[in-house]
Order: structure tokens, then sequence, then C-alpha cells
């Protein structure tokens, strides 16, 4: 039999597959439809700490070749997803991943803090690539106040957490973050990656950007991602030993989930493909992925993860 079993962060997962941030788990019911379906573990909405409309609509677009988005944050608020974490079914095997995107460093410690005297088993993982925010930067592009926010996080959270980071597209880049994440421990994934920030979709029937925010600017993801998400966790898996990268970005079958295990990934996320087609797509995705390693002979993922060939 094909084994897609996870084990990571000192717990087993049932398989590979679970939501991307943002997707399907804003509301509690899309949370509990996703813990229902195939989703080997559930990622909540990136939090700030009180609630939040996000940007005028429209604000999201899809596209022959993925999405656009600028969402601009939109969230129930800290507190809602606490709460949920409170009631989770933990014995269920699936994690549970808070994402936390604090509209300042101070915001994202009392988060931390909050959850750190809760003393549950969720996970946080801290979104330092949010592009959709008018007037606020993605602080993974600022490699100084990254060091300081890592610092930070380290004094307010003494557990296990992640990070969700931008796309990089330099080799200086990735030399520079990841000497940064290097001297935090306790910093035991990353999730590689959040949209591409900052791009135009053109509709030359309207002869209009497609979505309002930022007179159209916004983050994309699917087809458009895969090449750019998949260098990100094969760079990133080769320089942070003993840390695990989480793959997203372009998965939209058993193919793209197998480059992203083959290029390294630990487990895979969904999101512009669970957008469009629903929690089905991870049972879907699940039996491509089983299907095709058992073509090529692999059993388990621990057979072929991190195994990419150069010529
Ligand atoms: O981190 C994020 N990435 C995105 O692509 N969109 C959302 C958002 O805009 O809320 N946040």
């Amino acid at each position: 039999a094909i084994d897609l079993s996870v084990t990571w962060l000192g717990q087993t997962m049932p398989g590979c597959l679970y939501n991307a941030s943002g997707v399907w788990c804003r509301e509690e019911g899309e949370l509990e439809a996703l813990h229902a379906s195939a989703a080997a573990a559930v990622i909540t909405k990136s939090a700030t700490l009180t609630p939040r409309d996000g940007n005028p609509e429209p604000r999201y677009c899809r596209t022959p070749l993925g999405s656009i988005n600028s969402m601009g944050l939109p969230n129930r608020g800290f507190d809602y997803y606490l709460d949920y974490a409170r009631r989770y079914r933990y014995g269920s095997g699936k994690p549970l991943f808070l994402s936390l995107s604090g509209l300042s460093l101070d915001d994202n410690c009392a988060m931390l803090r909050r959850l750190a005297e809760e003393g549950l088993p969720a996970v946080p993982e801290v979104n330092l690539s949010c592009p959709n925010v008018p007037g606020k930067p993605q602080l993974g592009y600022d490699f100084a106040a990254t060091a300081e926010a890592l610092e930070a996080f380290d004094a307010a959270y003494s557990g296990l957490y992640g990070v969700k980071l931008p796309p990089y597209f330099d080799p200086a880049h990735f030399a520079a973050m990841a000497e940064i994440l290097n001297r935090h421990p306790r910093l035991a994934f990353v999730t590689c990656i959040n949209s591409i920030g900052n791009g135009l979709v053109v509709d030359i029937d309207s002869e209009a950007v497609v979505i309002k925010p930022k007179d159209g600017l916004g983050g994309l993801g699917g087809d458009y991602v895969l090449p750019t998400a998949l260098a990100n966790v094969r760079e990133f898996f080769r320089l942070l030993p003993g840390k695990d990268v989480v793959g997203c970005g372009g998965v939209k079958s058993g193919r793209e989930a197998f480059m992203h295990i083959l290029a390294g990934a630990r487990a895979v996320q969904v999101g512009t493909c669970l957008y469009h087609e629903g929690p089905g797509a991870f049972s879907r995705i699940a039996g491509e992925l089983a299907m095709l390693m058992r073509v090529k002979g692999y059993r388990s993922l621990d057979a072929f993860r991190g195994r990419l060939r150069t010529l």
C-alpha cells in the first residue's frame, strides 16, 4: 500500500496535503468542512489582533492560469480562531495551524503570548508575507525587520512555530534569509511560498484591471507561481538543515504535489485550486499522488522527498 503520512512537529498526520492559509478557512464552518475532508491538517485564515473587513471588492479574480487577489486580510480576529483552537478535535491526528498576521510586531507578539498561555497543541504559522495591506510592505522582504521580529517571536512564544515566506528570486536573498532563519532553533518550518505579490491582470475587453484594491495590483497564485514555489522549496530545503519546508504554490494535481515533495517539501498546501474546487480537491490530489508513486515504485514520501536530481 502507498503511505502518504507525514511525521513532523512531534506528530504524524494521516496525509501530506492541507489548505493554504486564506483559502476555505476564514469561518468556522469552512474550517469544519476542511477537517471533515481528506485534508491532513487545517490552517486558519491569517488573524489580525482585531476583526478586519479587508479591502474593497472586487478583490479576487480567477484567470486561465490561476488567480489574483488583494483580500487585505479580512478575518474574524485572533479571539475567534483561538476559540476555535480551544474546541478543535486534535484527536483526529490532523494538526491545527493558526496563521498570524499582525499589523505590527507588537500585535504578532501579543497573539503569540496569548497562544502560549493557552497551552494548546495548535501550531502558529506567522505570516511574514501578506502583499495586500496598503502601506504595509511584506515583512519578509525587509531582512533587518525579519531578524528583529524573529528574536521577538522567540521571546514571546516558547514552543515550535513556523513562518510563511514570500517568494525570493535571487540567491543572495535565499542566503540572507537562511542565515537569519538558522539562528532560531524553535522555528521548525517555513512555508514557501505566499502569492507572488503585486501582479497586474488586465481584461482587454473592458480595458480595465480586474480587482479594485491598489489600482489592480494583487498576489498571484496558481500555474503562474509553480516554478517560483518549487525553487523556493528546493533552496530553503538545502539551506535550512533540521527545519522543514512546507510547499505551497501551483498545486492542482498529484503531479505538482510530487514535484514539491521531490524538491524537499515535508507537506504540501493547496490554495487557488482549493478555492475553485472545494475540499474534494484533497482526495483527488492524494489519489493522483498515490497513483504516481505506485507507477514509480515509491511506497512512502520519504522514498523520494528531496531527491530532485540535478544534471
Ligand atoms: O498573505 C496573504 N497572501 C495573499 O495572497 N492574500 C492574503 C490577503 O490579502 O489577505 N494574505
